[in-house]
């Protein structure tokens, strides 16, 4: 198999993104350790952007400027959190995803100053978040906790945190520790109670689909279990066409036997409407799967409850 001598890695500035990256490095290092890799910097729209994602248009407002990198040929891999590439279109023409890596801790955690868990906070207190799963599920499980609206990359969340913008944040547990952050976890909530986005968890890593060397190179990086619970999230997401502000939660599991389960539910904001569709599959077809649950859904009522919400 012909081998690039450089890998040319397109990514954002923010610490996580860097530490994705610095995660894609060491193990194509131990994989492939005569490859070079060098990190290609961009600035995304939704990094320069203060105000609410939908006023851009959607999840698309990380990555498109790193799109335009890789098909430009400036770079050679792009590495997503696989939460925040849209499901509703297909991937930008020309590039591929070439591998998942394994997956991540999928939950969500309380990071309260005090130390408390969701359940002791007091009502009135204000949770950081604007992430509309994460209002919907509060309102449903803590109705007296009041979600306020907050942006800003993982770090900066931390600072507001500590300048009193909110009195305690939900953030993935995974993107707490690629930060470093880990002792600010606080209480790690169940997937039951917090079902977690599509994709949590997990890092794709996108190339040309020309660039066959790059394509194969990297695919050896990828896990195979990871692979197909994506393929069965992100399919869930595409056949509901839920977008960047959907209150869509999708949680796949691949069992060691092959079997392959998919929890998915859909929620108005107010938590008023809980849809829940949970199926099992063998190990053949994790598209099917996604099909099959988003479709329960569908006959449950989740058109209206999803299309309620602006774009
Ligand atoms: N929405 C931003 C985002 N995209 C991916 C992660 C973290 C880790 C992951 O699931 O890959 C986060 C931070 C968060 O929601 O707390």
């Amino acid at each position: 198999m012909p081998m690039p001598e450089l890998i040319r890695i397109v990514s954002r500035s923010s610490p996580m993104a860097l530490a994705q990256v610095e995660r894609v490095r060491s193990e194509l290092a131990v994989l492939h350790p005569g490859i070079r890799t060098e990190v290609v910097p961009v600035t995304t729209a939704g990094d320069r952007w203060p105000g609410a994602l939908s006023a851009l248009g959607g999840k698309g407002a990380f990555t498109k400027e790193v799109d335009a990198a890789l098909l430009a040929g400036e770079a050679d891999l792009a590495v997503h959190c696989v939460k925040d590439v849209p499901a509703d279109r297909p991937l930008p023409a020309g590039t591929v995803f070439a591998a998942f890596l394994k997956r991540d801790d999928v939950r969500d955690a309380l990071v309260h100053p005090g130390g408390l868990t969701l359940d002791e906070l007091p009502d009135g207190t204000r949770i950081g978040t604007s992430s509309v799963r994460r209002v919907a599920q509060l309102a449903v499980s803590h109705p007296g906790l009041v979600c306020v609206p907050m942006r800003g990359n993982a770090n900066r969340r931390l600072e507001k945190l500590d300048a009193g913008e909110a009195d305690a944040l939900l953030l993935a547990v995974a993107g707490l520790r690629r930060i470093g952050r880990e002792d600010r976890i606080g209480e790690i909530l169940s997937v039951e109670s917090m079902c977690p986005p599509v994709g949590a968890g997990i890092l794709a890593l996108q190339c040309r689909e020309d660039d066959t060397d790059t394509v194969d190179t990297v695919a050896g990086l990828g896990d195979a279990a990871t692979w197909r619970e994506t393929t069965a999230e992100r399919m869930l997401l595409h056949v509901l066409q839920g977008h960047c502000n959907s209150p869509i939660a999708g949680l796949a599991r691949a069992e060691r036997d092959g079997r392959l389960s998919l929890r998915a539910r859909v929620f108005s904001p107010d938590g008023k409407t809980v849809l829940d569709a949970h199926e099992w599959a063998g190990p053949l077809d994790p598209a099917t799967l996604g099909t099959s649950v988003a479709v329960a859904l569908l006959r449950q009522g989740a058109r209206d409850v999803i299309d309620s919400i602006p774009h």
